[in-house]
């Protein structure tokens, strides 16, 4: 078994072969660059030795720099870097009088892909994943790769690569002059010792990607290429710095040449990693990953079982995305309706699913026919014997889920699982009627469940780890986020958020202008704000929600007039064309200020204006009186235990309700305020305005003790947890 660390072999023609091990992913630590950087030396040195081989063990090159370093110098400073760098690594195997070869085998991302351009030609196998892949954590590629990058594959497609932190398989790379020479996994080390020896030995051209030019083209067209490329992320990553600092490095490297390029990408490297957005960035990474432990189920032997069909019950809008998530997959799907018309609906769904991804190009065509070939709809139970899980997706009525899982209890084998994607009934309501608690399970997923990468699974109490794991790993086969919590009404995500929608209601009613704060709510981040949110999950699903709210919290909500007069007037949103906004086909939504009238009447009723007269806040007001309620909320769902960790919700909010990644996910956007900030915030917003804002005692208590949000729970928190 290899030893994690870096070896060298010098086989008898001459060549070493220096290898890295640092599994799982072969992440160049500070350990891994000193050895490699030791290994070259060697090498470089020893007279017996014509040309190097660079190569990654155990079936992956390398996923890039260790992004725990990263954290650390965002903790400790700059004392923490590694004493050899991965641009001095590069260097040394550039600047040699002697050949390198890169094997790539699986992956090379980030700063794997900035070694292996370093590199004087590189092998790699089929499949191999490629792409630098940083400014997804807020960061640039720091290796020279904005340089390097642009000179083997052309300025736009480097462009590309690196702001969409894209990846492409080795083939392509091939194509596009990234990868040398593609070869079979046997074959992999074997080419590229003797490619290296063809270098060395001048059969082949010795090439050093920094040198190149020809790719780069007239100095014109690759300046204008940078600014059409900056014109875009203006738009589209508004308040990510990296995007600019990017293009600021091709740019210097362009006009004044690599070198002073690799200078220029050094400055705003070390800039950028400790910027808020990074810092953002790195934890959403971690959080991720951490999501997919769940203590005494993740981590007790388990195996998961494998879930070869599925039920579904109710082919709208959530049961049809969810149908086209599973098939697409390889999943076969049973979708079962209560008649032929509304069969045909959910079937043609699913069908303009698939034919909206494949127009897309997101999926081939033979792809999206394969995966429909897989959906059998039905109108009765007879086909249920024969699935492994059911997920029910009726309409949000307690009674009519209670009788279907009655039902689905009878039809279906003792080891199916019974999953419901309710969004808000507490799942012991909904299971009451059966014997089969250990099986009910919660598999919430996010409109359009095809697209949206959250699965919310929800235990209650009885629901057996099991079934728990064979979920999240169905979760993970259709390509979701699954994050497993506990059972309440609106669970985490939806619970959490809440007072969003109510608390955007509260400020117009306070007088604050409804487009203003969908503005600056979309100028925070969120791609849509809360009133357009509003317009396109239509007055149904919020109407029942709400009642579960106000059922379940009734001191802290806030009835809006204006919902209920909205609905009077015939304004149910996006579905009818008229809400808060006008949609028209082919046009973006317009603002409607013909509402007006119906708001200064909410205005009226609610009657909560401070002496009749309407608020004077500015936007970062806005931006609390919105989401401090949630951070509140989010308190609660810690407190309760409803998630295992803090950083769940962080991946919760981001996946399941666009909370800007970039500012780390909902509770650690609330830690970099502090919780004493919040908590006196929210202390005079309740003094002024009432419940709906008053802290809580969680809250409350962190703002005490000058702790943060996140900071894992006490002893004596723990065991008031029902996880
Ligand atoms: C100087 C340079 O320019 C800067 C850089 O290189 S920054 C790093 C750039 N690289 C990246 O961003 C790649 C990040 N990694 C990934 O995308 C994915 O992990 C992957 C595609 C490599 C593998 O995916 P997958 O097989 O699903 O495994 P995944 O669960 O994500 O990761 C496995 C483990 O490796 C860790 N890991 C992955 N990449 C890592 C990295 N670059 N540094 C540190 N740890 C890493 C994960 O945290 C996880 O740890 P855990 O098991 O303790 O939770």
């Amino acid at each position: 078994m290899a030893i994690r660390g870096v070896t060298m072999d010098v086989s008898s023609d001459g060549v070493a072969v220096i290898k890295f091990f640092n599994p799982p992913v072969n992440a160049l630590s500070p350990p891994i660059l000193a050895g490699l950087k030791r290994k070259l030396d060697k090498a470089i040195e020893r007279v017996d030795v014509k040309a190097m081989v660079l190569m990654g063990e155990g079936g992956k090159f390398c996923g890039g720099f260790d992004i725990n370093v990263f954290q650390s110098i965002q903790r400790k400073g700059n004392s923490a870097a590694p004493e050899v760098s991965g641009g001095l690594v590069v260097k040394t195997i550039e600047e040699a009088k002697k050949p390198t070869v890169a094997a790539i085998d699986g992956l090379a991302l980030g700063g794997g892909l900035e070694l292996a351009m370093g590199c004087h030609a590189r092998v790699s196998t089929p499949k191999s994943q490629l792409g630098l892949v940083e400014l997804a954590l807020g960061i640039i590629p720091g290796m020279g790769g904005t340089q390097r990058l642009p000179r083997l594959v052309g300025i736009s497609k480097a462009i590309e690569m690196m702001l969409l932190s894209q990846t492409i398989m080795s083939e392509e790379g091939e194509k596009l002059g990234l990868i040398d020479v593609v070869a079979s996994s046997n074959n992999v080390l074997k080419l590229a010792q003797s490619w290296a020896l063809d270098i060395a030995e001048r059969r082949r051209p010795w090439l050093s990607s920094l040198c190149r030019t020809d790719r780069l083209g007239p100095l014109s067209e690759a300046r204008e290429v940078v600014k059409v490329a900056r014109l875009q992320a203006r738009q589209n990553a508004a308040n990510m710095p990296q995007h600019q600092a990017c293009l600021d490095a091709v740019e210097e490297g362009i006009v004044h040449g690599g070198y002073s390029g690799i200078l220029k990408e050094a400055e705003v490297s070390n800039v950028l990693v400790s910027s808020s957005t990074a810092k953002a960035l790195m934890h959403v990474f971690f959080a991720q990953r951490a999501a997919s432990k769940v203590p005494n189920v993740t981590d007790i032997g388990l195996r998961p079982r494998h879930v070869e069909k599925v039920a579904i019950i109710g082919g709208g809008i959530m049961g049809s995305g969810i149908a086209t998530a599973l098939i697409l997959s390889g999943i076969s799907v049973v979708l079962k309706e209560i008649d032929v018309e509304y069969l045909k609906k959910g079937m043609k769904v699913v069908e303009a699913n698939l034919q909206g991804l494949a127009a897309k190009g997101n999926i081939t065509k033979e792809k999206a026919e394969r995966a429909f070939s897989i959906l059998k709809g039905v109108l009765d139970y007879s086909e249920f014997r024969h699935v492994d899980m059911v997920i029910e997706a009726a309409t949000e009525n307690v009674l009519l889920k209670q009788s279907i899982f009655g039902e689905i209890e009878k039809v279906c084998t003792p080891h199916c699982i019974l999953a419901t994607n309710t969004s808000t009934i507490n799942l012991n309501i909904v299971g009451r009627e059966t014997n089969s608690q250990d099986r009910i399970i919660g598999a919430h997923f996010f409109s359009p469940a095809h697209v949206m990468p959250l699965l919310e699974i929800i235990r209650t109490e009885r629901t057996s780890a099991q079934v728990i794991l064979d979920l999240m790993t169905l979760g993970k086969m259709i390509k979701k986020v699954p994050i497993v919590v506990g059972n309440c009404t609106g669970f985490a995500v939806n619970r959490t958020f809440f007072p969003y929608g109510q608390g955007s209601h509260f400020l117009v009613n306070l007088g604050v202008d409804l487009f203003r704060i969908d503005k600056v709510i979309r100028d925070f981040g969120l791609k849509i704000g809360p009133f357009q949110l509003q317009d396109l999950a239509g007055p149904g699903l919020r109407k029942e929600a709400g009642k579960e709210y106000a059922n379940a919290f009734p001191d802290r909500i806030f009835s809006s007039p204006l919902a209920e007069l909205m609905v009077i007037n015939g304004r149910y949103g996006k579905s009818n064309g008229k809400g808060y906004y006008i949609y028209e086909k082919g046009n973006k939504p317009k603002p409607d200020y013909s509402i007006q009238s119906l708001i200064e009447e909410s205005r009226r009723l609610s009657n909560i204006m401070p002496s009749g007269k309407p608020i004077t806040v500015n936007d970062q007001d806005i931006v609390e009186m919105i989401f401090f309620p949630v951070v509140n909320e989010a308190c609660r769902v810690m407190d309760e235990g409803i998630v295992v960790r803090a950083s769940d919700l962080d991946i919760a909010s981001t996946l399941g309700m666009n909370f800007p990644s970039y500012r780390g996910g909902i509770v650690f956007w609330a830690d970099t305020f502090g919780s004493g900030y919040i908590y006196t915030k929210l202390k005079k917003l309740s003094e002024a305005y009432g419940g709906f804002f008053k802290p809580c005692k969680f809250l409350e208590e962190r703002a005490s003790r000058g702790m943060t949000l996140s900071a894992p729970a006490s002893r004596s928190e723990v065991s008031r947890s029902n996880l």
